[in-house]
């Protein structure tokens, strides 16, 4: 099962960088000066469980002979021919250029599979571009942080339904493994469920000894993993299959993550990582504390890394059957996580005995939940309805006597929830009234436990369409919606 994915963009976007990445070897040169790749590279290239041939195209500054644009068409055409899916890649602080357009033209002509990739997508300076990426038209972008290693788990959901194609043209796959690609017709009620060859992705972390290989173990029914009274005793990020109450899942069960000035070998040094790398590919983040020590500075980082990562989290508090005076301690530990970890406000609290699998039903049940909540998508009629409400009931500040106009909103992405409003003063917009609408978004939509992001846009930053035709409200809405929206 493999196939060939092609990485396209103009100079500087950072296509090496992700081709590193991907190929796991410093194969590519990377240099901030545009065009230090000099020519077609090809390695194999893993992501998660998928392997393929990845082509890194560059080098686009390099020759003298011939225009830009004509060598840039002539190299990503030899690249696209080579190639059974190609990533498109922007630079996400940048926005779209004349150049992305053109670029945008030639895949959508000549490439049966695009997938649109938003780099340097790290912090909020690429918001604006990651949504501007949806006028080029080619769908959903990822946003990806090649330097980083964030945004992976993204392209890897881009990539698996493709891979799982390719994988059944060449007919080595079982008839019983369909994708279902049909992402167009959901309405708000619908989410999406994860299909037979799609399994629901978890991953399980905490502290050392907190209990994870214990607790999936009992998922499994059998012992699988290793368990022990030591600290640290797995060593790797290790993922298991399995049907739990009928929902293929994927479990990552991955070794503690302790506090990174405390790790001391070169072998926890990657146990960290590979925990970290677990949160990146996993759709929902079980935060698994010890009830006996809950809620330490370890914890709180790694239930911070899963919001800011944008997966659902679920926490669970384990060893449970060894509490006394149960009910004062959940009091205690409901007010601890509302005081401690504010941006996961809402996210379900599940006390679980991992050794005697009381509370695993309830485990299984709020991480389906979260899951949904995660995919779920609202209209946009609905959106301004509430946004209408919103405004009334607490209208935006009025700096320097001038009132910021919010104008409109709409739903930009799923997992997580993205949603984006169009105003007049972006950039005067308080935090606390953004937190405002993201609470509101979170209550009134039954949104728990899952990140939010709300991006304030302007209606004459970087739009793609200035200066081309004239911006009418239904392109402009089409622009905000992206094809993939409602
Ligand atoms: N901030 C940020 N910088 C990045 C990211 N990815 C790459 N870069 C930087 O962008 C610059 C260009 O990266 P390359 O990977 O060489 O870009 P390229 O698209 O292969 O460039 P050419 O070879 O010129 O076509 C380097 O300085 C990278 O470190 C990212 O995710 N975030
Ligand atoms: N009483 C009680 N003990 C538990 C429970 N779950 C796990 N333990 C014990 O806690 C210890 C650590 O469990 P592990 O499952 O190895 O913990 P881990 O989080 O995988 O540990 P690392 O591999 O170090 O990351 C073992 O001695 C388990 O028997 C529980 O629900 N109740």
């Amino acid at each position: 099962m493999s196939f060939t994915l092609a990485i396209v963009g103009r100079p500087n976007v950072g296509k090496s960088t992700l081709f590193n990445r991907l190929v796991g070897k410093k194969l590519a040169l990377v240099d901030d000066q545009p065009g230090v790749t000099r020519d077609l590279r090809e390695g194999e290239a893993r992501l998660a469980d998928l392997r393929f041939t990845a082509i890194d195209t560059a080098g686009l500054e390099d020759a003298t002979d011939d225009s830009l644009e004509g060598r840039m068409r002539r190299l990503t055409e030899r690249a696209v021919d080579m190639a059974d899916v190609c990533l498109f890649m922007i630079d996400a602080r940048q926005g779209v250029t004349p150049i992305d357009m053109m670029f945008a033209e030639i895949l959508r002509k000549r490439s049966a599979h695009v997938i649109l990739a938003a780099n340097k997508g790290e912090g909020s300076a690429a918001d604006a571009g990651v949504i501007e990426a949806y006028s080029l038209g080619l769908g959903e972008p990822v946003r990806l942080s090649a330097e980083h290693g964030e945004g992976l788990n993204d392209l890897y959901t881009h990539l698996m339904p493709l891979a799982d194609e390719f994988a059944k043209r060449a007919s080595d796959i079982s008839p019983d493994t369909d994708v279902d690609l049909d992402e167009d017709d959901w309405d708000e009620s619908e989410v999406r469920k994860p299909t037979s060859s799609r399994p629901l992705q978890i991953a399980v972390v905490g502290r050392p000894n907190a209990g994870k290989s214990t607790l999936i173990n009992k998922i499994l029914g059998e012992d699988r993993l290793l368990t022990g009274p030591e600290a640290g005793i797995t060593r790797d990020a290790i993922s298991l299959q399995i049907d739990w109450h009928g929902t293929p899942t994927r479990i990552f069960d991955t070794a503690g993550m302790r506090k990174k000035a405390k790790v001391q070998g070169k072998l926890e040094k990657l146990s960290v990582s590979d925990g970290l790398r677990a949160v990146k590919f996993a759709e929902v983040v079980v935060v698994l504390l010890d009830a006996a020590i809950p809620f330490e500075q370890q914890d709180l980082r790694i239930a911070d890394l899963a919001e800011r990562e944008g997966r659902a989290v679920v926490v669970a508090v384990n060893k449970w059957d060894i509490e006394d005076e149960k009910q004062q301690k959940l009091r205690d530990l409901k007010e601890s996580f509302e005081r401690l970890l504010p941006q996961l406000r809402g996210a379900p609290l599940i006390t679980v005995s991992a050794k005697t699998g009381r509370g695993l039903d309830r485990l299984h049940d709020a991480i389906m939940r979260a899951y949904d909540v995660w995919n779920r998508r609202v209209t946009t009629a609905n959106l301004n309805r509430w946004l209408t409400g919103m405004l009334e009931q607490h209208p935006p500040p009025a700096p320097q006597g001038k009132r910021i106009k919010l104008r409109y909103m709409t739903q930009a992405k799923t997992r997580p929830p993205g949603f984006v409003v169009m105003c007049s003063h972006p950039d005067k917009i308080p935090e606390s009234y953004s937190r405002y609408l993201v609470n509101g978004l979170r209550v009134d939509f039954d949104m728990p436990g899952t990140p939010i992001r709300l991006f304030m846009r302007g209606q004459n930053d970087k739009n793609p369409y200035k200066g081309r035709k004239k911006p009418g409200t239904s392109r402009l809405r089409k622009h905000l919606k992206g094809p993939s929206a409602d």
